[in-house]
């Protein structure tokens, strides 16, 4: 099985990412946590998108995908991949979709972790204090949400329109959230 997790910031994605992959016997695969291994190596690639991911902006689409598709590729064709950050637009789906097609390692099912806009900068701030992370602060925040509502959101109705999303009611705690997956899931098998 092939899964996508998308949602806002905050939304839990990469919480619920890890718990479901180990769950599933699936490999996540998280698109932010990728690009802050190669900015805190100080690799080319993590020269080229610091300051994207300061500003919170989405990096370039060629640099995402050449970083994710090969790491998605080869879980397809092991146990299947738990994807968290990307696709990230519609354009970014295009691409993806194109490369996984040929090899059978589309995604099966999409999960849309459904939270308020109130609770997401609630459940951010409280990230801040304890993680520290660079792109936590109110004025990144505030464009990462404005990313997501131009950008991602769309890619809502993209995959509704292919029938495999699922919306997620994630404003309930952890292990709520990863039981009603669970149940969605095997619902869809
Ligand atoms: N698919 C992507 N396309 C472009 N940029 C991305 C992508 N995934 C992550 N990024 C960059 O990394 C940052 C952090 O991503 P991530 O950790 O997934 O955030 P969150 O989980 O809070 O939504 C984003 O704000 C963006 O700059
Ligand atoms: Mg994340």
């Amino acid at each position: 099985m092939n899964v996508l997790l998308i949602g806002p910031p905050g939304s839990g994605k990469g919480t619920q990412g890890e718990r479901l992959a180990a769950r599933l016997g699936l490999e996540h695969i998280a698109a932010g946590d990728l690009l802050r291994a190669e900015v805190r190596a100080g690799t080319p690639l993590g020269r080229q998108v610091v300051e994207f991911m300061q500003r919170g902006d989405l990096v370039p689409d060629v640099i995402i995908i050449s970083l994710v598709m090969p790491k998605v590729l080869a879980a397809a064709s092991g146990a299947g991949y738990l994807l968290d950050g990307f696709p990230r637009s519609v354009e970014q789906a295009r691409e993806a979709r194109a490369l996984a097609e040929r090899v059978g390692a589309s995604p099966d099912a999409v999960l849309y972790l459904d939270v308020p806009r109130e609770e997401l900068i609630r459940r951010i701030l409280h990230r801040a204090e304890i993680e520290g992370r660079a792109d936590d602060n109110p004025q990144t925040v505030a464009n990462r949400l404005q990313v997501f509502n131009d950008a991602t959101a769309p890619l809502i109705d993209y995959y509704r329109g292919r029938g495999i999303l699922h919306v997620i009611d994630a404003d309930k705690d952890a292990d709520e959230v990863t039981e009603a997956i669970i149940g969605v899931l095997q619902a869809a098998a």
